[in-house]
């Protein structure tokens, strides 16, 4: 199968180092995690397990993974000083502008002193990052001072619970792990990419990561899910979500959740989390969405070709376990401060500035002109 052309700008094409983490695309489709088939990771493996493999470089055994997640159960309780901070941010805020300011205070709270910690405060931003958004989010929206110290087992099920303050049902905290699983990590995407510039300054982990949540937040990368949901959650049938797409088409509108920088034909990711949210669809009774959402699809191939990314059944599937359409994206930060971490550690490892030219198109000299000459 041929590759996609990837060349012109934005760097498409071009190898900007190495990574023994992620192949995407090798096959035109394919998704591995150090030489694992996302289809099996997604299938078999809880996200900790996804977590300890891209950390620490291997899958952990029984007794590993149980020291692991009892390790990062017992590092979620918010500092004071950032509960007082998240009580500051007012309830219009974009959460993934909380989860920004939240990294970044952490840093100033656990300051990561020398990168022979740097272990310790990954596995504390993995374990405190769920309940640190949903501490925000019921406080501000509900007046709630929810605790976050729970039982949940795994970080999928403390995502929920810390949401809705209470033990989720295992349907959900299943769909949860798939989809932290698959967002886990993905080679020199947009913000893992900022991540590893920052590392290469030598800067410490909650720089990387508050970085990283920045370049996440666009429409064009992770905040392409929540997009997703805006568009499709106005249509109550198919015949009208095919209406309304052909116009956006005719528009040149970019329609949210399609299309890859990378992948040419499909992205493997799509039809694991498409099964959950048909799955949950049929669990809720829904009569539309997952309709709309698989009319949406075939319409995009129909018409140009394009294909659903990992984003587009996301949307669906976060509606059906009633989470709400802001805190999509800071799932997807949930789940890819593994990878993140992980390409940090690799940079770290095998260090050189990242510092690329440029083509110079500006004017080749310029006179200067006195100030009170100036037009
Ligand atoms: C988890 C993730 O981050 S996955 C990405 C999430 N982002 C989105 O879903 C946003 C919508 N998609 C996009 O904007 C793009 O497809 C990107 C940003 C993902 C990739 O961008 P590129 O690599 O530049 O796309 P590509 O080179 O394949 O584009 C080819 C053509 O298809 C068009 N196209 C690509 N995606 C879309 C789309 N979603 N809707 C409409 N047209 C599109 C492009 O505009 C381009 O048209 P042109 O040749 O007339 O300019
Ligand atoms: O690889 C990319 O460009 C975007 C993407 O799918 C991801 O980061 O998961």
């Amino acid at each position: 199968m041929a590759e996609k052309k990837l060349s012109g700008a934005g760097l498409r094409g071009q190898s900007a180092g190495e990574t023994a983490l992620c192949t995407v695309g090798k096959t035109g489709s394919g998704l591995t995690y150090r030489g694992f088939d996302i289809k099996e990771l997604a299938d078999k493996a809880q996200f900790e397990e996804v977590a300890y493999l891209l950390l620490y470089g291997k899958l952990p055994n029984q007794a590993e993974l149980d020291a692991y997640k009892t390790r990062l159960k017992g590092m979620r309780a918010l500092p004071d000083a950032l509960k007082v901070v998240l009580e500051q941010i007012p309830a219009d805020a974009h959460p993934m502008d909380v989860m920004r300011t939240g990294c970044s205070m952490l840093g100033n709270l656990e300051t990561e002193a020398d990168f022979s910690e740097q272990l310790d405060h990954i596995d504390r931003l993995l374990a405190i990052f769920p309940g640190m958004i949903n501490y925000w989010y019921n406080f501000s929206h509900k007046g709630l001072r929810v605790n976050v110290e729970t039982e949940a087992d795994s970080i999928a099920e403390q995502f929920l619970w810390t949401l809705h303050d209470k033990k989720p049902e295992p349907l959900h905290v299943q769909v949860m792990h798939a989809s932290l699983v698959l967002y886990a990590e993905h080679e020199f995407n947009a913000s893992t990419f900022t991540g590893r510039v920052c590392a290469s300054t030598l800067s410490d982990i909650h720089s990387c990561v508050t970085g990283a949540i920045g370049s996440l937040r666009g429409p064009l990368h992770g905040g392409a899910n929540e997009a997703a949901m805006e568009m499709i959650e106005n249509w109550r049938s198919t015949d009208e979500a095919e209406e309304k797409i052909m116009g956006m088409l005719a528009r040149k509108d970019k329609i949210m959740g399609f299309g890859h920088a990378i992948y040419r034909e499909s992205d493997p990711r799509n039809a694991i989390i498409k099964e959950w949210s048909k799955k949950l669809s049929d669990q809720v009774g829904d009569e539309y969405l997952y309709a709309v959402s698989e009319r949406v699809e075939a319409v995009m191939w129909r018409e140009k070709k394009l294909f659903c990314n990992a984003d587009f059944f996301h949307a669906s599937a976060y509606n059906f376990m009633d989470i709400p359409t802001k805190l999509f994206t800071p799932i997807f930060v949930c789940s890819r401060v593994s990878g993140w971490t992980a390409h940090v550690m690799e940079q770290r490892a095998n260090n050189r500035i990242i510092r690329p030219s440029a083509d110079y198109t500006g004017p080749e000299t310029s006179e200067w002109v006195a100030i009170e000459d100036r037009p």
